[in-house]
């Protein structure tokens, strides 16, 4: 049988999240497997998911890491994942129930039944819909998008999305090796590179909820590399000819 839909987790620290995760996304509507990508949290988050391998062997997988490498580098360990297991539409979320489990099958409706290469859950596309978020957050969050949207001109509106759908063939064509940032600048880099790649992308409309469980990993670090990224990106854009990767 074909390999269909992956959902990609990363995960530090989420023993609070990871149960009531794992059963939601095993609860939906359409067999979604689900791979977690841990970096050896302190808190004994990949034994729970461990545990409930036992419960879901087939469709629950973990891929465990030594140590703490960004949200960035656990993806392309997962993506790569997708790839060489043949999976179709291969998804990222994160563990906190930001992302609505539920809304997973709407992206996967943009990209299965509407024929796009790549869905973002976005939050900005009719005011603002962000819920329990500090006011500064939100706000960063915000213009941040717009900061993105005015230095590369890419038309998205919430371009530090971390919830989508790609299709393989686009996860195929971006060169995964050259990918280099590892926070919100990763998720712009994704971006930029498939929209620069002509991808059909949507943004399908979402509310994200701020965790009520656990605690964000946002680091000052992250947060410059995103703005310095997106000027790195640009200039990149102006010396460089984007062409589909043909290693993958
Ligand atoms: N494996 C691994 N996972 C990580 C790491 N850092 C964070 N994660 C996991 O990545 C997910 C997102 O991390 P959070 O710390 O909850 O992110 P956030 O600051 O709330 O950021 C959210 O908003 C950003 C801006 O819009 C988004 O870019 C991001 O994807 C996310 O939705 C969570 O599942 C978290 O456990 C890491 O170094 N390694």
């Amino acid at each position: 049988m074909e390999k269909e839909k992956l959902v990609i987790i990363p995960t530090f620290n989420e023993k609070e999240n990871m149960e009531d995760m794992v059963r939601a996304i095993m609860g939906l509507e359409g067999d979604f497997e689900l791979l977690v990508i841990d970096d050896n949290s302190p808190d004994g988050t990949a034994e729970i998911v461990k545990r409930l391998q036992k419960e879901f062997p087939e469709r629950l997988h973990l891929i465990q890491r030594t140590g703490k490498l960004g949200l960035g580098t656990a993806y392309i360990e997962g993506f790569r994942y997708g790839l060489m297991n043949g999976y179709q539409f291969i998804f990222e979320m994160d563990a906190d129930f930001s992302h609505n489990p539920q809304d997973l099958i709407r992206l996967y409706k943009a990209c299965a039944e509407e024929g796009y290469d790549l869905a973002i859950g976005s939050r900005y596309i009719k005011g603002v819909n962000v819920v329990n978020w500090p006011m500064g957050r939100v706000l960063m969050s915000f213009f941040a998008s717009k900061y993105v949207q005015f230095i590369t001109g890419m038309p998205i509106k919430d371009a530090t999305a971390g919830f989508k759908c790609y299709h393989r063939r686009v996860l195929q064509a971006i060169n995964l090796e050259k990918i280099r940032f590892i926070g919100y600048a990763f998720q712009i880099e994704m971006k930029f590179t498939a929209w620069k790649l002509g991808f059909k992308i949507i943004e399908v409309p979402i509310i994200f909820t701020d965790r009520t469980k656990g605690t964000s990993k946002m680091s000052t670090h992250i947060f410059r590399e995103a703005v310095f990224g997106v000027i790195y990106m640009k200039v990149k854009s102006l010396f460089v000819r984007y062409r589909p990767n043909r290693s993958e």
